[in-house]
């Protein structure tokens, strides 16, 4: 048991795990596609569950919102239990004409607005990255589902409700689409020497203003589950 994970013992949470922000959407996971799921964590109504895919072991944890959130569950999944494959599976707002709503982008890098990095006393700027394993386990899952999918730099924002035109900035280095935790997941992987991939549903356009309803960020976005689960069984 850790601080904010009441999971009996390291092998009650899978090596592989996929983490949705929305603890609903780890819960919806784990009653659509896993076989005998089991919930490990309840704390905070931050549910976690184990099953298996396909035979393999495979756990759901939400991490909620933001870097200091994701920051502990992810620290405590690596450190604790021992996970070696972090997979977020999240919903991201989109900065280009070509990357759509129901896209899904992988985060091959994530920059960031956070100072989560002080907490690793780097002697200069970091470029958190994305498993280069983990990359290739997502090609390769998609030559059989053919999920639409984007790969490319991303930003970590701490803000959600931004005012002005702060995402064409961003867009001008050709970031892809905006979200909230993956440079934080990937940092504390990297110090802890194992492999991390945000794959993001894209739910909102900066450009032509669209977004999902709160029901589909929820239930919706069934490509990213498959693609995240059919990784963990490569
Ligand atoms: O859908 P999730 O995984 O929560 O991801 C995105 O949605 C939340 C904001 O609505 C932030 O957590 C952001 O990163
Ligand atoms: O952080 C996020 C997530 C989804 N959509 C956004 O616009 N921002």
């Amino acid at each position: 048991m850790s601080t904010h994970i009441n999971a009996a013992k390291k092998g009650d949470i899978a090596e592989s795990i996929l983490l949705p922000g929305d603890p609903l959407r780890a819960k919806f996971i784990a009653e659509n596609f896993l076989n005998s799921p089991k919930l490990y964590n309840e704390i905070r109504g931050m549910y976690g569950y184990t099953g298996t895919y396909k035979g393999v072991p495979v756990s759901v944890q939400g991490t909620g919102m933001g870097m200091p959130s994701m920051g502990i569950y992810s620290w405590e999944l690596i450190t604790e239990y021992g996970v070696q494959n972090l997979i977020r599976i999240g919903t991201a707002g989109s900065f280009h004409q070509d990357v759509k709503i129901g896209d899904v982008v992988l985060g091959i890098a994530a920059s960031t607005d956070s100072n989560y990095i002080h907490a690793f006393d780097v002697p200069g700027n970091y470029a958190p990255n994305a498993s280069w394993d983990l990359l290739l386990k997502a090609h390769e899952a998609n030559k059989d589902l053919g999920v639409s999918l984007k790969a490319g730099n991303i930003v970590s924002c701490d803000v959600f409700y931004e005012f002005g035109d702060w995402w064409k900035r961003w867009a001008n280095m050709n970031v892809l689409a905006v979200e909230m935790e993956a440079a934080a997941l990937y940092m504390n992987a990297a110090y802890n020497k194992v492999n991390a991939l945000a794959m993001m549903t894209i739910s909102d356009h900066f450009i032509t203003g669209e977004h999902s309803t709160s029901e589909e960020r929820q239930h919706s976005f069934t490509d990213m589950m498959k693609l995240a689960l059919e990784m963990c069984i490569k």
